[in-house]
């Protein structure tokens, strides 16, 4: 499957008769980029991950997917929510099954699908866990496998509710070059609350109000001055990375 580009035009978007969340949003992402969205809390980075998931539709403007509207392509895009609901009775290799197919698509698994999503558990580190019960696991561990899964189904497009959360550092290092290794063959939209782990990325998409902050390269979008304006909390600089400092007054 060739990676999808993702275009966005004039959108606006939210959740019943409250004020929209995302307003006049444009923007373009490259087929196969790796791209970072950085927020504040409450920003929009969910709810735009669901309209590019196609799990919400835009009250304006226009989102197109691979060239199509997102609920057209739904095969094609894996996405992995930051809190996914699983029944708790569940081996892990089950979840990552079900997210391979995507959580509604009823089908027969065969023996190449438990192949794929073991390979994938093992990618992810995972894979001793594969018939451990999900009310068993720990939420880095839940993290993981769900990424197994969503990654196992070889999206166009892979939308990552903060994939980062819940991690150790090394499985932080793991997640970042699996997500970098798919570069060029997957289009991968991440969230993160991480300005480090946002650097990884080509593109850093700045959320703002549900509104477009910034957009460009890690080093042009994610600067002390950005996170003074956007977080209004100082950062340094420090070997060409943006270090907020909340850890010191
Ligand atoms: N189902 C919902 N119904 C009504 N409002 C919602 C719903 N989901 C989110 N919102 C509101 O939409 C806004 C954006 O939420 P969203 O989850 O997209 O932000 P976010 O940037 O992902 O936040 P966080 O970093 O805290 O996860 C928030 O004000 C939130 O209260």
């Amino acid at each position: 499957m060739r990676p999808c580009s993702v275009r966005l035009e004039g959108v606006e978007a939210g959740y019943a008769a409250a004020p929209p969340v995302l307003r006049d949003l444009s923007f373009s992402i490259d087929p196969g980029s790796l791209v970072a969205l950085l927020g504040p809390n409450g920003s929009g980075k969910t709810t735009l991950l669901r309209l590019l998931a196609g799990i919400l539709k835009p009250s304006r403007g226009r989102v197109e997917v691979c060239g199509r509207p997102p609920g057209r392509v739904r095969r094609m895009l894996g996405y992995a929510p930051a809190t996914p609901e699983v029944d708790p009775r569940l081996r892990a290799v089950e979840v990552a099954l079900l997210y391979r197919y995507g959580v509604s698509e009823g089908v027969a698994w065969s023996r190449r699908d438990w192949e794929e999503v073991l390979s994938a558990l093992r990618e992810m580190g995972v894979e001793e866990l594969a018939w451990r019960r999900w009310g068993e696991l720990s939420s880095g561990q839940r993290r993981l496998v769900i990424l197994a899964g969503v990654l196992a189904r070889r999206p166009a497009l892979a939308l990552l509710d903060e994939p980062h959360s819940f991690l150790d550092v090394s499985n932080m290092r793991r997640v970042t070059l699996v997500l970098r290794s798919l570069r060029g063959r997957a289009t991968v939209v991440y969230t993160t609350h991480d300005p480090l782990a946002a650097m990884a990325a080509d593109t850093v998409v700045m959320l703002r109000e549900g509104l477009l902050h910034a957009q460009g390269p890690p080093g042009a979008v994610v600067t002390p001055e950005t996170i003074e304006e956007v977080y209004g909390i100082p950062a340094d600089r420090l070997d060409g990375l943006t270090i907020p400092r909340y850890y010191r007054p």
